[in-house]
């Protein structure tokens, strides 16, 4: 009688018709990896339509940046006698995104020092620095030898270019990624890894342990061979995700950021 029930054969093209929703919807979900373009308008559509401000998107940025990097290297896991991080901060809103992880990364109980070669004469960026330095942290005047980095950091934050990098990579900071290629601690990059085309990626370039993509994976994530892909920036309103088909992940309840 096996298969030959008029019921089971109902039950299983259910079933079929399940699987099929299913694999469609698990398609439909599959989230979008944004060209350079796109990222910048989304950016500017959130100031702009959106009624954000720059210093809110970044402290959550920011913050979720933090939150990520807490999971996958705890206190608990760091070998070194103190938990030591060095955040390296650009010229533009991902070096802004830096510092305000710093300060949380402070928070959490490390002990974070910054370098910030190029400081942008604006209130922003102005006012993250003052609030880094009322937390303690030490900001470096030059970017140590890989040697150095590897004896007395635990994990190096890179912040220095984000979704607007183009072109070749100008001093100070081609320097500093000269050194950050021999450095052997784990590499944590915001948004990219600073060097790469946003879309291309570099085959040459860092290849950082860890990548937290804000608001939607850039198109050169998907050459990312690290260990830890994380979603941040918990922030896009419902139209705006409709609008560019952004199919970003659930997070999980009240969790800033996500694992890849
Ligand atoms: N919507 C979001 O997800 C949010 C993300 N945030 C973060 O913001 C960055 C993008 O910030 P933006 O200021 O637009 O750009 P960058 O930080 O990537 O870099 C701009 C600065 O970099 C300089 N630059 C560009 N190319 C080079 C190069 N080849 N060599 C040296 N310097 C370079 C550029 O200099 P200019 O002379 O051209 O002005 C700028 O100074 C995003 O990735 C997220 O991390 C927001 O925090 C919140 C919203
Ligand atoms: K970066």
């Amino acid at each position: 009688q096996t298969g030959t029930c008029p019921l089971s054969a109902a039950a299983n093209n259910h079933k079929k018709d399940c699987n099929s929703s299913r694999a469609a919807s698990t398609m439909a979900q599959t989230i979008k990896y944004l060209g350079q373009e796109e990222a910048q308008h989304i950016d500017e559509e959130l100031f702009s339509e959106y009624g954000f401000s720059v210093d809110q998107l970044m402290e959550l940025a920011g913050f979720s940046c933090a939150t990520a990097i807490t999971r996958a290297y705890p206190l608990s896991s760091l070998v070194k006698p103190r938990p030591s991080v060095l955040v390296i901060c650009g010229p533009g809103n991902n070096g802004g995104d830096g510092l305000v992880c710093a300060r949380h990364l402070k928070l959490f109980g490390y002990e974070p020092t910054i370098l910030y070669p190029k400081r942008p004469n604006k209130p922003l960026f102005q006012g993250l620095t003052t609030q880094c330095q009322k937390m303690e942290i030490p900001f470096l005047t030059e970017m140590p030898e890989a040697k150095m980095v590897d004896q007395a950091y635990n994990l190096v934050i890179d912040a220095i270019f984000g979704f607007s990098f183009k072109g070749a990579v100008r001093e100070p900071f081609g320097s500093v990624l000269d050194v950050l290629k021999k450095t052997t601690v784990p590499l944590a990059s915001i948004d990219i890894p600073s060097g790469w085309d946003v879309e291309q990626g570099s085959a040459d370039g860092l290849q950082p342990d860890m990548l937290i993509s804000l608001t939607a994976p850039k198109k050169s994530a998907s050459m990312f061979r690290g260990r830890y892909h994380f979603l941040g920036g918990r922030f896009v309103p419902p139209g705006l995700e409709r609008k560019y088909q952004l199919n970003l992940p659930q997070y999980p309840g009240t969790d800033c950021v996500l694992q890849l």
